[in-house]
């Protein structure tokens, strides 16, 4: 992992525009939140709260919410009921988008256009501003996010001829891209094999470290437990716990701990996460 170069962010400390919540305020602050996805009843008073710099995961046994929840505050999924701000901000004022960064959990890169892995994270900076040609800064966020997931010497290679965890990797790159404030992650994991893992894991160190707060669903910690401040976990749409990470018990923990792992539907792991 190259150090960080100083560019892009000081350059952005530098913008007109806010670019930090220095209002004390959480950075999300959902209260209350219930949700109906048809005519299923999903989320059912959903309390999560964000600090700056924290890095919180969001846990639970599948269908529990969490990908719900965080859609919902990522504006993809409407409350029908409860409170969410960001940034301070009630979500019906909130237009400040580009200050997160979304990273939705299995989604491919390639849209059967064709793009390079360049171009894909490229696109990290549309959120900024209007579509204009790359300036140097939006350049060097670029080279930045494709350093962090290690993707650098693929950059000039088609979205299409990448694997599952490399599409993965392209899609944090191009929140990463972007310059979040708050990064928010679908199960970044999911896919990536153990190398891969311990990249992203110091790709998250490396924002963490520069005051990025982090939201992230996981199965299972694994690389990045070192990086938890908090765990929340979710059972069927309610909180059920909201404090220290629970202790990682091994893939065979304990009993009615019954996660299956969506990408491995043949081989149920057992987190010790999810009680
Ligand atoms: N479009 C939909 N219409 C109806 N129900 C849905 C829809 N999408 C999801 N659900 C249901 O909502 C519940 C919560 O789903 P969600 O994806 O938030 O769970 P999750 O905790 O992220 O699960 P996983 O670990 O499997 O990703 C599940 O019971 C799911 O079946």
């Amino acid at each position: 992992m190259t150090a960080l170069m100083p560019g892009p962010r000081a350059e952005q400390e530098t913008s007109v525009e806010p670019t930090r919540n220095g209002s004390g305020e959480p950075v999300i602050s959902l209260r209350g939140a219930t949700a109906s996805l048809g005519a299923r009843r999903v989320l059912r008073g959903v309390d999560l709260g964000v600090e700056r710099g924290e890095v919180v995961a969001l846990l639970g046994a599948n269908g529990s919410g969490k990908s719900t929840t965080v859609r919902a505050v990522v504006g993809q999924v409407p409350l029908s009921g409860g409170e969410l701000s960001l940034f301070g901000t009630p979500y019906r004022r909130f237009r400040q988008w580009r200050r997160i960064g979304y990273v939705p959990q299995r989604t491919t890169a390639a849209s059967g256009v064709p793009a390079t892995v360049r171009e894909v994270v490229s696109s990290g900076r549309l959120s900024r501003g209007r579509l204009r040609p790359l300036r140097r800064a939006d350049r060097a966020a670029v080279d930045r996010a494709l350093e962090l997931v290690g993707l650098a010497d693929r950059a000039k290679d088609s979205v299409n001829a990448l694997s599952g965890g490399q599409h993965q990797r392209v899609l944090i790159a191009r929140a990463l891209a972007g310059e979040p404030e708050l990064l928010i992650m679908d199960e970044p994991m999911a896919g990536v094999d153990l190398a891969g893992q311990q990249v992203l894991a110091g790709t998250l160190r490396e924002e963490v470290a520069e005051g990025t707060t982090v939201l992230l669903v996981l199965h299972e910690l694994g690389a990045l437990e070192p990086l938890i401040d908090r765990a929340v976990v979710l059972r069927d749409g309610c909180v059920v716990h909201d404090g220290a990470p629970p202790p990682a018990t091994g893939q065979h923990a304990l009993p009615g701990h019954d996660h299956v792992h969506p990408h491995a539907p043949e081989e149920p792991i057992r987190t010790g996460l999810l009680t």
